[in-house]
């Protein structure tokens, strides 16, 4: 399948190492799909462990002259960047869209989404500032001065392969560091043309690096090489675990953006409409391939039949196709194994007793119909795991303790959302979920300028914001004496 691009050159299917689009040293390659029809959009070398340890060579020879420069020329960098993004958003949003399968405005959406981490991380490279401290011996003084940390590896997902990637490179390089990048193989094609737009932008030769393919090699390089002396990755809380478990052989710093299962909470007092509408985008974005997706869904008695009227109504105007059609708004799911699971998860809580409300005529392949649970128990898969899918399982509950008490009942702490008018209630129930960020009265809460993270078992570290370079520094104090001679 060729993509109509006006720049068919930001098709990339070498990795990227020291600045060279190189082929795999054993010329084996992986096939990009397309998952709305399963057509090959390309074919893309396969890199595995040379790849990965002359990846992380370039990195660390790139390192001594990118860490060098000001703040201020990191930063114009960035923002040509930036600015070569911007100009090439309709190809990114094609490429994204074709390997991806999200509608061509949330992928255009994403784009913009990426790029304002990478404006965000220019400004906020001319931002890192250290501090001075009362001498504690006469003649001397004492400052803290801020350093980047390294060779940085950066392991990123199939569901935002351009936004995903540009939340890790932005302030890696904003702080100084260099990186060594592996996107997920099943959409490699969005990294590679920011890396190739990266280079386009004057960014030097080594300072990114992308290869993928041999996943298992690639990940026990990057987490096994002293030279790389930080690893932040996106995906599955398992992989996650695995990967903090290897990286802790060489020591080397972690940021984990990990699983969720958000609790989406609607209280009597709340305005219906506004938690449809907010519900409409926590759940349904991204065909429901967010780790911040509404996950289950509790409604007070008093509004729930009310709510369920007006959700079923919403639910049905959702239009299910490819994401190059126009009014698409729910795409594929990634690939047949995603697919598969979340129709899994719908035949389970079936089993256990769910009412199943879906289109009449299930769409095939990997594409799945919005579908409503009813009439649901905490028993089911659907309250246990990330559904990853256009799956809204809701339950009733009665009193705010109970429904503290059920929306924490789970491993992870990533998101969660509630909507309510009380002021009291209001800051209750923010400050009794333990999750790392709260909607109130919104279902959004993803933007450059807001930490984004979790807690518990949904990981370590935030990205974007006033914090994201803390996760890309290292703090150094110094002790001067002599001063009074
Ligand atoms: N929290 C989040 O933002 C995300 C959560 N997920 C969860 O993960 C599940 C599976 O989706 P995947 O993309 O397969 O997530 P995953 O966690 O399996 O993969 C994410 C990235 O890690 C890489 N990876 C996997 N094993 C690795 C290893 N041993 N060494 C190095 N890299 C490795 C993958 O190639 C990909 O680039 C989803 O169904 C969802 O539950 C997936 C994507 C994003
Ligand atoms: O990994 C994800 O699912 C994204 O971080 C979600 S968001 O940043 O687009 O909200």
């Amino acid at each position: 399948m060729s993509l109509d691009l006006k720049d068919n050159t930001l098709l990339k299917t070498h990795a990227l190492i020291d600045g060279q689009w190189v082929k795999s040293s054993d010329q084996t390659t992986f096939e990009v799909l397309n998952p709305s029809d399963g057509k090959i959009i390309a074919n893309v070398y396969s890199s595995g462990t040379l790849e990965t340890s002359n990846a992380i060579n370039s990195a660390e020879l790139a390192l001594k002259s990118w860490r060098k420069l000001t703040a201020k020329q990191r930063s114009s960098l960035l923002m040509k960047w930036y600015d070569l993004i911007a100009e090439n958003i309709e190809d990114l949003t094609q490429i994204l869209t074709a390997e991806q399968g999200k509608p061509l405005a949330e992928a255009r959406g994403e784009i913009k989404y990426g790029a304002n981490y990478i404006k965000w991380f220019a400004e906020e490279a001319k931002r890192i500032y250290g501090d001075t401290i009362p001498h504690t011996l006469p003649g001397t003084r004492i400052l803290v001065t801020k350093q980047p940390i390294g060779v940085v590896a950066c392991i990123t997902p199939w569901n935002f392969p351009n936004a995903m990637l540009a939340r890790k490179i932005a302030p890696a390089l904003a702080a100084g560091n260099t990186v060594v990048c592996k996107p997920a193989n099943e959409t490699p094609l969005s990294a590679l043309a920011l890396g190739e737009l990266a280079h386009r932008a004057g960014i030097p030769a080594g300072v990114i690096n992308i290869v993928c393919g041999k996943t298992t090699e690639i990940g026990e390089e990057l987490t096994s090489n002293p030279i790389v002396r930080k690893l932040t990755f996106t995906g599955s809380t398992a992989v996650g675990k695995k990967l903090t478990a290897d990286s802790a052989r060489t020591m080397k710093r972690t940021s984990m953006e990990l699983g969720g299962n958000a609790p989406f909470i609607i209280f009597n007092d709340a305005d219906v409409n506004d938690a449809i509408a907010g519900l409409m985008i926590s759940k349904f974005r991204n065909a429901g391939q967010t780790c911040v997706c509404a996950n289950r869904i509790f409604v007070q008695s008093g509004i729930y039949d009310q709510f369920v009227k007006a959700v079923k109504i919403a639910i049905s105007k959702l239009k299910v196709g490819d994401g190059t059609e126009a009014g698409t708004q729910i795409g594929p799911l990634i690939n047949e194994r995603a697919s598969k699971n979340v129709r899994a998860l719908i035949l389970d809580a079936h089993k256990k007793g769910a009412d199943v409300l879906t289109a009449e005529e299930s769409p095939t392949g990997n594409f799945i119909a919005p579908t409503l649970l009813l009439n649901t128990s905490d028993d089911m898969r659907v309250f246990k795991e990330e559904i990853f899918g256009p799956v809204a399982p809701i339950i009733k509950f009665e009193t705010e303790e109970e429904v503290i008490r059920a929306a924490n009942n789970t491993p992870v702490g990533l998101a969660a959302y509630f909507y309510a008018r009380d002021i009291g209630l209001i800051w209750r129930v923010s400050e009794a979920l333990d999750f790392g960020m709260v909607g109130v009265n919104t279902g959004t809460i993803s933007d450059e300028m807001i930490p984004f993270g979790g807690m518990k078992e949904s990981g370590q570290g935030r990205e974007g914001s006033r914090y994201g370079l803390d996760d890309y520094l290292e703090m150094k104090s110094l002790t001067i004496g002599g001063i009074d001679k």
